[in-house]
């Protein structure tokens, strides 16, 4: 488990991380997502110790980094790509981070085979290509047997069978019990990894919840309706209040409708459908409606400017549904 508390980064005038409290829990993946800049590499090295708070506290299993006894056996991160010395083999490379972490030689073994770098284990690592450093990267981080996995970007770059890889990877690590935090910016890979998520923008909290209730809250569903007998199916919704909206190819849509009603008035008028189905919105469209929403927020942030806009806070941070400020 990771366990923020008020966290907080500044260089200087610029507010990196603003007082992210949230709580990375063991048994899912947890995608950590923002739009550049937001903050994510600069907690995720505040979690590992690599930078320090200005302010707030970060925990591994109740404890800071620097007290932990064995950190590669509490977590395993891949916060960059390359981070090993180019000269070395893969084997070697694994092997230095073992012995310098009490973790036996058969244990780089183990890892190898499971990120599939067995047959080139020998090979200088400065040769490998992309997708073999990230999996030459996720091998360190998996060597010590850790509870808590972390990986910054690790699908940057890679071909669709390494990113389908390290999908299987990181949901099966969760499966195991793991804690698996997560940051990317593919959000159709994120929709398909992650069961939990935070997103912060500005670094700030803007939402910690499950990936189903992110995409439903931060999103509107729509009913799309195809028939030939599109008048006569526009006169009966337009009797029962029922506004509808083009959609191209001949179909329309009714925004936030119930299929079931719009079926059961066609059956009523014996009207014939070609088609009656729930359209919901993406990841990518909540995600840009919701980070959109909280530069707009920042924007309106001077007082004077929010006064002349009139604006109310809670119009611009989504009427109360479930987003958090942060
Ligand atoms: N060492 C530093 N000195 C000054 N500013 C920094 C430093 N590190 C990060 N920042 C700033 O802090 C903010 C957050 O950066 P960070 O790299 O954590 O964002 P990110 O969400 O990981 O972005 P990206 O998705 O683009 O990788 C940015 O505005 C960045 O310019």
């Amino acid at each position: 488990m990771i366990e923020l508390a008020g966290l907080t980064k500044r260089y200087g005038e610029k507010v990196a991380v603003n007082h992210l409290t949230f709580t990375v829990r063991p048994g899912v993946v947890t995608g950590f997502l923002g739009p550049n800049g937001a903050g994510k590499s600069t907690t995720m090295r505040m979690i590992l110790g690599l930078d320090h708070p200005t302010a707030g506290d970060v925990r591994i299993d109740g404890k800071h980094y620097d007290q932990l006894k064995d950190p590669m056996k509490y977590i395993g991160a891949l916060l960059e790509a390359k981070a090993w010395h180019g000269g070395r083999s893969a084997f070697n490379h694994l092997l230095c981070l073992a012995q310098a972490n009490g973790i036996p030689k058969q244990r780089v073994h183990e890892v190898l085979d499971t990120v599939g770098l067995t047959a080139v284990a020998r090979k200088k690592a400065k040769g490998f290509s992309l997708g073999m450093g990230q999996r030459l990267g996720i091998a360190g981080a998996l060597l010590g047997d850790p509870r808590i996995l972390m990986f910054d970007e690790p699908v940057n770059g890679l071909d669709p069978e390494g990113i389908h890889w390290i999908r299987n990877l990181m949901k099966t690590l969760a499966a195991q019990g793991r804690t698996v935090f997560v940051s990317s910016h593919l959000m159709s890979e994120m929709a398909l990894t992650a069961e939990h998520l935070v997103v912060i923008g500005q670094g700030r909290l803007l939402a910690d919840t499950s990936m189903a209730d992110f995409i439903a809250q931060n999103s509107r569903s729509s009913v799309r309706i195809r028939t030939p007998q599109r008048e006569r199916l526009l006169d009966v919704l337009h009797g029962a209040g029922i506004t509808v909206v083009e959609a191209g190819s001949g179909a329309f849509e009714v925004d936030g409708g119930k299929p079931e009603r719009i079926g059961e008035l066609a059956a009523q008028h014996q009207i014939v459908l070609h088609e009656l189905s729930t359209q919901q919105a993406s990841l990518e469209e909540a995600f840009m409606r919701l980070t959109a929403e909280s530069v707009e927020y920042h924007a309106h942030s001077d007082p004077a400017a929010e006064r002349q806009l009139g604006v109310p806070p809670d119009e611009v941070w989504g009427r109360g549904n479930g987003w958090r400020k942060g």
